[in-house]
């Protein structure tokens, strides 16, 4: 299964709550590949948690200290990459992502209402209607999602790893191989 990528990195683009980390971690793990999640990426490095982020120095920092991040991982091969639902916003990112394979997990609302109702990680949530909020960021991002390699439609109860195991299925008919000159 290793060797399905031939190193091309793989990295999962959706909206809060799709499941590109839980997801991504089984992916890497049957890929052989390492996992790498931006938003950790960004807590680790600067020692504050996303909500802090946003909240002491604002989106536009928090985009930009994103875009430093992708910039830096894409220089490395055979890695799983979960991106925060918000990395498809600049146009800078795309030439970062199409380095390698982009996979959308493409979640109803309701779902990812659901899944997140409880949660109060995610500052763009902290919203008198978070439902109605997802709804309008997903409506305002589907023209950035559908620029993905590959987008794999999740259904209500699919688990994990039936979405990964439908992911790496997918993954022969969208290759990206490296060609090298000569
Ligand atoms: N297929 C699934 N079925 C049920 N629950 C799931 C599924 N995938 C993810 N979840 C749950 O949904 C929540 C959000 O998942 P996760 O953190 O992986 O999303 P994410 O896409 O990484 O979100 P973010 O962009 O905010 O980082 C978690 O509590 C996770 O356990
Ligand atoms: O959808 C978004 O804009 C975000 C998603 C999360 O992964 C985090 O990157 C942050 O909460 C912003
Ligand atoms: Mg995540």
């Amino acid at each position: 299964m290793s060797n399905l990528l031939k190193g091309v990195n793989l990295y999962l683009i959706g909206m809060m709550g799709a499941g590109k980390t839980t997801v991504g971690k089984i992916l890497a793990y049957h890929l052989g590949y390492r996992f790498l999640d931006t938003d950790d990426v960004i807590t680790q490095s600067t020692g504050k948690s996303i909500n802090q982020i946003f909240a002491e120095e604002g989106e536009a920092a928090f985009r930009q200290l994103e875009s430093d991040v992708l910039g830096q991982i894409c220089a490395y091969t055979q890695l799983t990459i979960a991106t925060g639902g918000g990395i498809v916003l600049r146009r800078e990112n795309w030439s970062y992502l199409h380095h390698g394979l982009v996979v959308w997990l493409d979640v109803p609302v309701e779902l990812l209402y659901n899944r997140l109702a409880e949660d109060t990680t995610r500052p763009l949530l902290q919203d008198s209607d978070p439902k109605g909020k997802l709804r309008s960021l997903l409506e305002e991002r589907t023209p950035l999602y559908s620029q993905a390699d590959l987008k794999i439609t999740v259904r209500e109860q699919e688990t994990p790893e039936e979405i990964a195991h439908r992911v790496i299925e997918a993954i022969p008919t969208v290759l990206k191989i490296p060609s090298y000159p000569g």
